[in-house]
């Protein structure tokens, strides 16, 4: 561990100053990466070239040699100024650390348990990885401290920087390292080193290897106790299984003079026997066994497995004892003409372990110190880790069926078929061809069968695609040919609707025409009537104008008669006055009484004055209020209001049973008011005129029920009279509009006329009072401004009216 530290710090310690003596050199960045590369280039490759370096060389002696080699390496690069030179001493300075390297690794992983190896060997990572961080920290800071120094004896210059000064006090402190590992592990101190290097560098006149023939060489190496044995018989009958012929054999005592030699061997009464003897005698049985038994089997074709071969012998007698391996290496190969194993099995174990295994008690060998058997289980190693290739070792330490399992993979790999394992491996071949053949025919029929249905697919595909796209083109020669024929019905709806818009705006227009012609001749019509109405109306007012006249001059006539009369009367009553009276009535002109005769006389001019005088205005008649619809040529002239008393006294009607509207029940009159009329105001139309005293309904707000009219409410100049009688009032039936619902029959009823209380749902006309200071006079309905319902339809009012012949006048 010592020595592997110390090498690692060594190479640390270069590499840190290696920057300052690449400087120091007169290099840049170049070299020291030479430098570098260098070192470590030639660590890998002392590391690599270890195991086969000198295979019969102590491990220990190697150890040792290659840190005095690497010291004198770094020594030389601090001394030598040339560049090349450094680069190419620095390879050799990594070459001979990596040999130190793996060598003391390997002796480290051969001495110590295979319990604690691991813990060991995280351990001396660890002390590595410390000198390490040391070497590379404390050797720029050595050089620095150095520094540069120039000695000049003469022609002799000596002038290095602190770098070259830190390498060669690296390299010399690596020299006492070695000497002290060489001190303490040497394991052949009785052998000079120099003898010792120089027999494993020139090798000795080994013969050269001899071919086995035709058969397998297997043997089988390893200390006391390995379980050689063991394996050896597993693997003969595992080989034999395999159809081989297996020749099991051991050394020593295989053959009659083995057996002989063997039990001189081993005998613990041949104690003291001298190592060469020893070593010959191992020698002279092993020639034996070769010559009789192995080479004849091998010529065979057989398997050999042979327990120990000259392997132990190095081992043993070389690396166990004082004499050389290269020698005994070198003598048993000229016993058994150079006779080397296909495949060397070392069943490497702590020689401990495989003591505690003795079943019997030891021999001569086997009671041989520890210190013996550790060397040779290192002699063993150092021989398989010379040639790897041609050695399996496994850690015999596991159990036997694991170590068996072991050798059977590398078996597998390296043993030569047997006969039985040809023929079958070539019926499997044949077989596997035949197999393989008809996969492939298989494969081809499938592929083929593959290729038909891809075919087949495809061409569905296609047919599918070609069923597609023509289904497609016709969808879409459908879709454009509905979108045409869409857009041609559209176009065609549009000309029809064009057409029938125009056919409707020609329509509208004749409609027009026509409504405005007609219209036109309604309106012509209208102002025709409505002129020959206004000739009717003012040829009547011409004639009610002349009736008046007339009745006027009439009345004035009778006044002037009337006041003629009576002022003969007052001449007559002047002239009684003068003369004596004659007779016992009184005078009535004296007595303001007139007589039955002179107050009868005038009574009935006055009377019919009046009625000669009241004279009504002569309605307008509307043609479209005529009964029947026919326009209304002429004015009825009503008939005069015949004299109720003169009826009365002719015993009939002054007027027709047509004329009379429906006389009203004689309402109880209280004593005293027979003989009073109210005197009504007229009953106007309204609009334009209304009754003072009667407004229709929504006149003026508030809603109209239905029939009837309503009293003038405030805001309106009302005068409630007392009405008795005389009085037509609305009948209460629902308002209707204009022609929508009419009184079937019967007489018109006026829109408005006077009202009263009682009786409110009554349509009649009020007959005249049974008084001589009333009369009735009606009018007729047509009048422009009254009612327009017609000429026959009668207005029903009846005025009372007062006949008080001044207030008429
Ligand atoms: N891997 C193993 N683990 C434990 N015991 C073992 C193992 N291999 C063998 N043994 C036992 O160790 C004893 C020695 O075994 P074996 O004789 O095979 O060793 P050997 O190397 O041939 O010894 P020797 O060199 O003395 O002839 C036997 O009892 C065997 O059963
Ligand atoms: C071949 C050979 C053997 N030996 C030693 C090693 C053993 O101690 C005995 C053989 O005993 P085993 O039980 O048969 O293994 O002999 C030796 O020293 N040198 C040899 O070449």
């Amino acid at each position: 561990m010592l020595a592997s530290a110390s090498v690692a710090a060594a190479v640390a310690a270069a590499v840190a100053v290696s920057v300052l003596h690449a400087k120091d050199l007169g290099g840049g960045p170049v070299l020291y990466g030479l430098l570098v590369g260098a070192l470590t280039g030639g660590v890998v490759v002392g590391i690599r070239t270890a195991p086969a370096l000198l295979p019969t060389l102590s491990r220990r002696r190697l150890l040792a040699l290659a840190l005095a080699f690497t010291g004198v390496a770094l020594l030389a690069a601090g001394l030598v100024p040339d560049v090349t030179s450094v680069v190419l001493i620095m390879t050799l300075a990594g070459v001979g650390a990596g040999l130190a390297a793996n060598t003391g690794h390997t002796l480290l992983d051969q001495e110590t348990e295979d319990q604690r190896r691991p813990r060991t060997t995280e351990h001396l990572h660890a002390v590595v990885r410390v000198f390490v961080a040391l070497g590379a920290v404390i050797a720029p800071l050595v050089a620095a401290g150095i520094g540069p120094h120039r000695l000049e004896n003469g022609r002799f210059v000596f002038a290095h920087g602190g770098a070259a000064f830190t390498l060669m006090l690296v390299g010399a402190l690596l020299l006492p390292v070695a000497a002290l590992v060489l001190a303490k592990v040497d394991d052949r101190s009785g052998v000079p080193l120099r003898q010792d290097l120089r027999d494993a560098l020139l090798g000795g006149d080994d013969p050269e290897p001899a071919p086995a023939g035709a058969g397998f060489f297997i043997a089988l190496e390893g200390g006391d106790g390995s379980g050689k044995s063991t394996q050896a018989e597993a693997l003969a009958e595992w080989i034999r299984a395999k159809g081989h012929e297996v020749v099991l054999t051991r050394e020593p005592g295989a053959t009659p003079v083995g057996k002989r030699l063997r039990s001189i061997l081993l005998d613990v009464s041949s104690a003291g026997l001298s190592h060469r003897a020893e070593a010959l005698l191992y020698a002279a049985d092993r020639a034996e066994h070769i010559d009789t038994v192995v080479r004849p089997a091998l010529e065979r074709g057989a398997v050999v497995i042979t327990d120990r071969y000259i392997d132990s012998s190095v081992a043993y007698q070389g690396a166990g004892r004082d004499l050389s391996p290269t020698e005994i290496a070198r003598i048993n190969r000229w016993a058994t003409d150079g006779l080397v194993p296909h495949l060397t099995v070392l069943l490497d174990v702590d020689p401990e372990t495989a003591r505690e295994r003795f079943t019997e008690a030891p021999d001569r060998l086997e009671s041989e110190p520890a210190e013996f058997h550790a060397r040779v289980r290192t002699g063993f190693l150092t021989l398989a880790a010379a040639d790897p290739g041609r050695y399996l070792v496994v850690d015999a330490g596991q159990e036997p069926e694991a170590v068996t399992t072991v050798i059977r993979h590398r078996l597998d790999q390296v043993l030569p078929l047997s006969e039985a394992e040809i023929q079958a491996r070539e019926e499997a071949r044949r077989k596997a061809e035949e197999e393989a053949r008809r996969k492939a025919e298989e494969e081809a029929a499938r592929k083929a069968e593959e290729e038909r249905l891809e075919r087949e697919r495809q061409e569905q595909l296609a047919r599918l695609r070609a069923e597609e796209e023509e289904r497609k083109r016709r969808e879409l020669e459908e879709a454009q040919r509905r979108e045409a024929e869409r857009q041609a019905e559209e176009a065609r709806q549009r000309a029809e609707e064009a057409h029938r818009r125009a056919e409707e705006e020609r329509q509208r227009l004749l409609a027009e025409e026509k409504a405005r012609a007609e219209a036109e001749a309604r309106r012509k019509a209208e102002e025709e009537r409505r002129r020959k109405q206004a000739e009717e109306e003012a040829r009547l007012r011409a004639e009610a104008e002349a009736l008046r006249l007339e009745k006027q001059r009439r009345a004035e006539e009778a006044l002037l008669r009337a006041e003629q009369a009576r002022r003969l009367a007052e001449q007559a009553a002047a002239a009684a006055e003068a003369g004596p009276a004659t007779t016992g009535r009184p005078d009535p002109a004296t007595t303001g009484r007139p007589s039955p005769a002179t107050t009868a006389r005038p009574e009935a001019a006055r009377r019919r004055t009046v009625e000669e005088a009241a004279t009504v205005p002569t309605p307008v008649v509307k043609p479209a209020d005529a009964p029947g619809g026919g326009p209304v040529d002429e004015t009825a002239v009503l008939p005069r209001v015949p004299d109720e008393a003169a009826g009365r006294r002719s015993g009939r009607s002054p007027v027709s049973e047509a004329e009379v509207t429906t006389e009203l029940p004689m309402p109880p009159v209280p004593p005293g008011a027979a003989d009073e009329t109210a005197v009504l105001p007229p009953c106007r139309r309204v609009p334009p005129t209304r009754p003072p005293y009667c407004l229709p309904y929504g006149a003026t707000s508030g809603a109209r029920p239905t029939g009837g009219c309503r009293p003038a409410t405030s805001g309106t100049s009302v005068r409630r009279r007392p009405t008795t009688a005389r009085v037509s009032c609305r009948r209460s039936t629902p308002r209707t509009r204009r022609g929508a619902a009419r009184v079937p029959t019967g007489p018109r009823r006026p829109r408005w006329t006077t009202c009263r209380p009682w009786p409110t749902n009554c349509w009649a006309r009020a007959t005249a009072m049974p008084t001589a200071r009333t009369g009735t006079v009606t009018r007729t309905a047509g009048a422009a401004g009254a009612d327009r319902w017609g000429p026959r339809v009668r207005v029903m009012s009846v005025l009372t009216r007062t006949m008080d012949p001044v207030r008429q006048t």
